[in-house]
């Protein structure tokens, strides 16, 4: 279906590059941000054998939080991995296997191994999820470390969610200046790494500027900033995303968010920088799950209206995929 020009105009109100004004940008321009995304997208073809489209990894799931990895890990799938493997702890892995088959479930998460657990998949895995359903347990957090210095010291991409943020808000060390590395923060996620990381009051008069200061202060990491509008920047330029989502603020959808970007930042790297037109591929993949997340929530919304959850939205992956980037 064509998608018309007013939607042009919800979907992507503001391009801004870094250090310049406010500049509304042409419905031409966007258009080509989609047209991006597109690009990045691997085709289906019959030569490929399993894995090749991705092998996401999502690290997470605690006693109190299972629902959480299990929206990651299956909205990977549902947006084209291969293959989406959960390593959670010993007592949240029955649960999570018990919602769906398609996910493989790794129980060590609280091990006394667990980084060297973790470590031996890391050559396999295209992207980590790293934070959906963590918690806040000391001893879950020191593994998480440890898997991040192992992440980063095999070139592994990862997306940082949820309790993960938690993490990077006490050691932005952890993060800083890994060039394949995307924050996911939702609004209290943002206050407490920008105050943790500026050393300075949040200032709510200045969104982009916000985004886009907190991203060079960590040497230019990735920076999502979820709310009404989606804040993007890479520390060079900013990118806004209205595509219109719902009304709707059930928890478990930024859960979809960080599953999707997983998947859709093992392509982009992939496809490299030639096929975004310069824009930095994270800041695309980045872009992407962003309005694939609001899409689902508007489709869905539009079936389920107030009952609508996360299940419902996950349902909506592969037809709001197929409008925004397939059409
Ligand atoms: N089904 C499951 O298993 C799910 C599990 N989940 C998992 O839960 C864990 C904790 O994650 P979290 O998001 O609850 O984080 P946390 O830092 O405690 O913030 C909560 C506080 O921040 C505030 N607040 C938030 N947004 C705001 C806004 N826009 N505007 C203003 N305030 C806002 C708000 O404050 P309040 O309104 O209570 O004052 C709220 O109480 C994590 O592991 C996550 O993955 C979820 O993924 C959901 C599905
Ligand atoms: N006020 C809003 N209006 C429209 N969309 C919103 C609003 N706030 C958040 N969203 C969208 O909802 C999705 C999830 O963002 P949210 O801030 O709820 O994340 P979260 O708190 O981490 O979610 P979770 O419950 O999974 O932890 C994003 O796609 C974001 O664009
Ligand atoms: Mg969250």
């Amino acid at each position: 279906m064509q998608l018309g020009r007013e939607h042009w105009e919800r979907a992507f109100s503001v391009l801004e590059r870094a250090f310049s004004l406010n500049k509304a940008c042409s419905i031409k321009d966007m258009k080509n941000t989609f047209q991006l995304v597109r690009n990045i997208i691997p085709p289906l073809t019959t030569k490929k054998h399993k894995g090749q489209d991705g092998r996401i990894g999502i690290v997470g799931g605690c006693q109190e939080y299972t629902g959480a990895p299990y929206f990651a890990a299956i909205s990977a799938l549902k947006v084209g991995a291969d293959l989406s493997h959960v390593f959670c702890t010993q007592e949240a892995a029955p649960v999570i296997k018990s919602y769906s088959p398609e996910l493989i479930v790794h129980p060590v998460l609280d091990s006394p191994d667990a980084v060297q657990d973790v470590e031996k998949w890391l050559p396999r895995l295209h992207a980590l999820v790293v934070g959906p359903g963590l918690g806040r347990d000391d001893g879950l957090l020191r593994n998480v470390k440890g898997i991040l210095e192992a992440s980063k010291a095999r070139d592994v991409p990862v997306v940082i969610d949820a309790d993960g943020l938690w993490l990077i808000a006490e050691q932005p060390a952890l993060i800083q200046g890994y060039q394949k590395a995307v924050l996911t923060p939702n609004h209290a996620e943002f206050r407490r790494l920008s105050e943790a990381v500026l050393r300075d009051p949040l200032d709510s008069s200045d969104p982009h500027g916000a985004v886009l200061r907190l991203s060079q202060a960590l040497g230019n990491v990735t920076v999502v900033r979820k709310g009404e509008r989606d804040v993007i920047s890479d520390g060079r330029q900013v990118l806004e995303c209205s595509q219109e989502g719902s009304s709707r603020r059930c928890g478990g959808q930024g859960d979809l968010l960080s599953g999707s970007l997983g998947v859709l930042v093992h392509w982009a790297l992939l496809a490299g920088p030639e096929k975004t037109d310069g824009f930095s591929p994270l800041l695309v993949a980045a872009f992407g799950a962003c309005s694939l997340t609001r899409q689902c929530s508007h489709q869905a919304f539009q079936k389920h209206g107030r009952s609508t959850t996360t299940t419902d939205m996950v349902a909506e992956v592969g037809p709001a995929f197929a409008r925004l980037f397939e059409s």
